[in-house]
């Protein structure tokens, strides 16, 4: 990715792939967080940085959340969870945070896509690029699905895309012994379709070798009744078409996603 030059201080414009992306920076302190709304139907999508590490603070990053996402101008545009501080041994691992932040409910009630990757600011930035690269793609292909009517600060153009940057926690420093928790996620683009469909369920899914990056897509609901949940395994690849394989929930192998 390349680094445009900035017009607005707080602001970070970027070349990845096919897209001009404005990233803007919000801060996180509780006093600003009304303004955050502002830029939500301008946002085509949101990255929302997480300090994995503070445990007292997930309650208030959960309701953070959930009021950011259950917006009218944001309800079903993806989120990139960037679970940061992987450094810090109390860090949590995307997939406690999806519990601890109830994120498959978040997904489902507000039909928003979602994707964590665990990185520290220290570390090497592969991950969160390739998070951005799920994001990118997942607003493009939003924008696509909408009607040809919706105004056009909701409706972006393919080629452009643009993010909120927001963290709802102040991060204190830490111990910045090694990088630990690291990861990828090579699955996304097969998975994206799943958007159109009416959500009742979320499906989580995440890439084998430890706990690395997870998906949370909206699902449909489950014909005929209670929803038990099932698991598939899928070989990690760039989005061939390779058909799901039976396999049980846990930090195995291959892409792994639960479906409603
Ligand atoms: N150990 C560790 N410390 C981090 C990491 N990321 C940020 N920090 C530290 O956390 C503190 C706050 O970081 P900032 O980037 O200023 O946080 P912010 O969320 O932008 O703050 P606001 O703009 O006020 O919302 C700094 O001391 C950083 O060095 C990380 O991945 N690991
Ligand atoms: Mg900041």
């Amino acid at each position: 990715c390349e680094v445009l030059p900035t017009t607005q201080p707080g602001q970070i414009c970027l070349r990845v792939d096919r897209f001009e992306v404005t990233l803007v920076d919000l801060p996180g302190a509780q006093r600003f967080r009304s303004a955050w709304r502002s830029h939500y139907s301008t946002a085509h999508g949101l990255l929302f940085v997480l300090d994995s590490s503070d445990l007292a603070r997930m309650e208030e990053a959960r309701k953070a959340l959930s009021r950011i996402l259950s917006h009218p101008d944001v309800s079903g545009k993806p989120l990139l969870l960037l679970a940061n501080k992987q450094d810090v041994a109390a860090a949590l691992l995307p997939c406690e945070l999806i519990e601890r932040l109830a994120l498959e409910r978040l997904v489902n009630e507000n039909r928003s896509p979602c994707r964590i990757e665990p990185c520290a600011a220290a570390g090497p930035a592969r991950s969160t690029l390739q998070g951005l690269r799920w994001l990118l793609r997942a607003a493009a292909e939003r924008s696509s699905l909408l009607p040809a009517t919706r105004s056009p600060t909701a409706d972006p153009s393919p080629r452009t895309a643009r993010g909120l940057c927001s963290r709802p926690t102040r991060d204190t420093p830490d111990n910045q012994d090694g990088v630990g928790k690291m990861g990828e996620h090579r699955a996304a683009r097969r998975l994206l379709p799943k958007v159109r469909a009416p959500p009742a369920t979320a499906g989580v899914g995440w890439a084998g070798g430890g706990c690395r990056c997870l998906l949370l897509i909206p699902s449909s609901p489950c014909p005929g009744g209670e929803c038990k949940g099932s698991w598939e395994e899928e070989e990690e690849g760039e989005g061939e078409e390779e058909g799901p394989r039976a396999a049980k929930p846990g930090r195995g192998t291959g892409q792994t996603r639960r479906r409603g």
